[in-house]
């Protein structure tokens, strides 16, 4: 019961994803209970939705994965009750690693956030 994705989760985020050409996509919009500081969203639950959507390209190619490594720039506040685009892309693919970079995307298109990340294969 992924806190991320699954529909089941009763405390969860319930993204949905869909690949877009080379881009895995979904949007999110942070609500009261997801705030950090006063009326932005919280910076763990930025990362998670940067994680989860590179992990869903990944997932979506059929390859199983886990985050091995990231590292998240926060460079804007994302305000609570504004709906985001976030976005993923892969870099790079060696053996059983896997390196993907996301971004958080405000309406007025400018970057709230970007991770890059890198994943291994398991079995
Ligand atoms: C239905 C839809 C559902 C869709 C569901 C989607 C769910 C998505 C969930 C979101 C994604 C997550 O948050 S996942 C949860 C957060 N992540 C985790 O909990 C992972 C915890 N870590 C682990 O379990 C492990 O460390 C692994 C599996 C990542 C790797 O362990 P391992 O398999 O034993 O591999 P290991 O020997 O350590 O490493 C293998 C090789 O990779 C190298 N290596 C290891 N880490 C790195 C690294 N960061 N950068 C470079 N290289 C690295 C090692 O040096 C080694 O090189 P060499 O010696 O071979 O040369």
């Amino acid at each position: 019961m992924c806190f991320a994705c699954s529909p089941r989760n009763p405390i969860g985020l319930h993204l949905r994803f869909s690949m877009d050409g080379d881009t895995c996509r979904t949007t999110f919009t942070p609500r009261e209970e997801h705030q950090g500081w006063n009326g932005c969203m919280h910076g763990g639950l930025i990362s998670t939705l940067l994680d989860e959507v590179m992990a869903q390209w990944l997932w979506r190619q059929g390859i199983s994965a886990m985050t091995a490594e990231m590292t998240t720039r926060f460079s804007r506040p994302v305000p609570i009750g504004v709906p985001v685009n976030v976005e993923s892309r892969l870099v790079e693919h060696k053996g059983r690693l896997w390196a993907l970079s996301a971004r958080v995307i405000l309406p007025d298109g400018r970057a709230a956030a970007r991770a890059t990340a890198k994943f291994l294969t398991v079995d």
